[in-house]
């Protein structure tokens, strides 16, 4: 059973504790959103959790394991996944053939001048039934650069998904997409999210998406954690209410 968990985990920028002392369990088949107001601490503690910063103080275990120091592309190999900035990876290359390249990397398979890639069958069923999950079957020949926002979005977490990994971390999946492009990376979100043996997850603004897609909610105020338990119990808690719906009046909780 996949197991993932921050022990007391802090960072400090100069005198600023953006995230303080968080310590929490993560437990598999359930989906935890990550909420708080504006400079909360979120995205960094994901940060820390990715891989892409290193504490000031305290842990962070993964299936056992103090992966505290360890870096983000071991993080990743180990299962820890999150979606990649497109901008790191083949931007020129097409949304199939992307797929195609992060399932071979996942397989261990190398390229091999004697095997052509249309022969792994396996391989090509493999990228074209994620590429069907997240709609873009359609779109496969498209350079990825030519992507609306929201399919490049999809194609991130198709990427993460070619990878298999244990844990799916979803920094905000649907900023900046169109309301119709939303329902698709919901859908694929809640589908994930059957597989009982995934820790999901997810940072999220809007309250509409925490509350159709979390099992549990932990809110960050000043970098500590403050609230965490069931949605419908962490929302209507005085603390989330003054805390986070007090100080983003603007953000919608409904
Ligand atoms: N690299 C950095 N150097 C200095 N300060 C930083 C750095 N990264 C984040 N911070 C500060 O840490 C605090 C937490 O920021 P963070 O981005 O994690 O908040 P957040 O909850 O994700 O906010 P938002 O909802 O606006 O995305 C903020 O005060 C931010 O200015």
């Amino acid at each position: 059973m996949t197991t993932l968990e921050t022990q007391s985990l802090t960072i400090r920028f100069g005198g600023h504790v953006a995230v303080d002392a968080v310590s929490c369990a993560f437990r598999p088949g359930e989906l935890t959103a990550i909420v708080g107001p504006n400079g909360a601490g979120k995205t960094t503690y994901f940060n820390l959790i990715s891989g892409q910063l290193r504490p000031s103080a305290g842990r962070i275990l993964f299936d056992g394991a103090d992966i505290t120091q360890m870096t983000a592309p071991l993080r990743t190999r180990a299962g820890l996944g999150r979606a990649f900035q497109l901008t790191n990876l083949f931007p020129n290359l097409s949304v199939e053939e992307n797929v195609r390249l992060a399932v071979q990397a996942h397989s261990g398979t190398h390229y091999d001048m004697l095997r052509p890639w249309r022969t792994r069958r396996d391989l090509i069923e493999r990228a074209d039934a994620i590429l069907d999950s997240v709609a873009l079957g359609s779109r496969r020949s498209v350079a990825a650069t030519a992507l609306s926002h929201g399919d490049q979005r999809k194609l991130e977490v198709a990427l993460m998904m070619a990878l298999e990994p244990k844990v799916y971390m979803f920094d905000e999946p649907t900023a900046g997409m169109s309301v119709d492009e939303v329902p698709v990376v919901l859908d694929l979100i809640a589908r994930l999210k059957t597989d009982p043996s995934k820790i999901i997850l997810l940072v999220e603004h809007k309250m509409d998406v925490v509350r159709s897609l979390a099992d549990r909610i932990i809110v960050l105020h000043h970098g500590k954690l403050v609230a965490d338990g069931k949605p419908a119990e962490v929302i209507a808690s005085p603390i989330v209410q003054e805390a986070y719906l007090g100080i983003a009046p603007g953000r919608s909780a409904a």
